[in-house]
């Protein structure tokens, strides 16, 4: 087990300005983790942190086993594919990583793109590919899976999709971290609830209890609207 995992004292600057201003959090195993807060506060480069994707310039990351990095995926917003079928995106990072190809047609079943097996993934609705690329991660058999706004770029029925693959995965034991710009996805995924305002952690919370009796006065503010930075 990777998990729990803590950060302390995380900060990170880019240009000039600090981004990341002293975080610190504990993810333990359970239901999604939602990260939220207004434009810019800084939750993808949270995510990143925590995923070791961007080096933290101050402060540190602790998981509970060495071996982290190859327990842990990330899929981002707009995913990456290669120019191959959806077949062999999925297949590629379980060949890297010496795991049974097979892994990979079974995942595209579980979200729903056996049948497009064949076809050149670039082809793909931003849905569909957004559904590999959460295959592509699942197949890896992930302790932990950081999403940032996966479905920030798709309409709604395909972002319903979306969300029911990543309960799908939740339900399954993987522990989800996600950021979201959607209140109302919150409300539908998560277990616990991170709000993050200008570089800091300004709550926690399990999200009943976030969304019902905001934690902090910021936090109202931000589930009415008013919280602009
Ligand atoms: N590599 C970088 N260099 C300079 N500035 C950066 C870099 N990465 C992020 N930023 C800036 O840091 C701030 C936080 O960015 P981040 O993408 O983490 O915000 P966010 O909370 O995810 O916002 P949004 O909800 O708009 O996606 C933004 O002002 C962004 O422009």
């Amino acid at each position: 087990m990777i998990l729990p995992m803590v950060a302390e004292g995380l900060r990170f600057s880019a240009g000039g300005v600090e981004i990341i201003r002293g975080i610190d959090l504990e993810l333990r195993a359970g239901g999604p983790t939602l990260v939220v807060g207004p434009n810019g506060a800084g939750k993808s480069v949270l995510l990143r942190l925590l995923h070791g994707l961007l080096a933290p310039g101050a402060g540190v990351v602790r998981w509970a086993a060495g071996d982290a990095a190859r327990r842990q995926a990330m899929v981002f917003q707009r995913p990456v594919m290669l120019r191959r079928s959806v077949l062999a995106n999925a297949e590629y990072p379980l060949k890297l990583a010496g795991i049974d190809p097979a892994r990979a047609m079974a995942a595209l079943e579980r979200v729903g793109l056996a049948a497009l097996a064949g076809r050149p993934a670039r082809k793909l609705s931003g849905g569909e590919q957004q559904r590999l690329a959460l295959a592509r991660a699942w197949a890896m058999g992930p302790e932990v899976l950081f999403l940032d706004e996966p479905t920030a770029s798709l309409d709604p029925a395909a972002t319903r999709q979306v969300e029911a693959i990543i309960a799908a995965i939740a339900a399954q034991g993987t522990k989800v971290v996600m950021t979201s710009h959607d209140l109302g996805q919150a409300r539908r995924l998560a277990e616990e609830v991170v709000l993050v305002i200008a570089g800091r952690v300004n709550a926690i919370s399990p999200a009943p209890d976030f969304f019902e009796r905001p934690p902090t006065g910021e936090a109202a503010a931000f589930l009415r609207g008013d919280l602009l930075w």
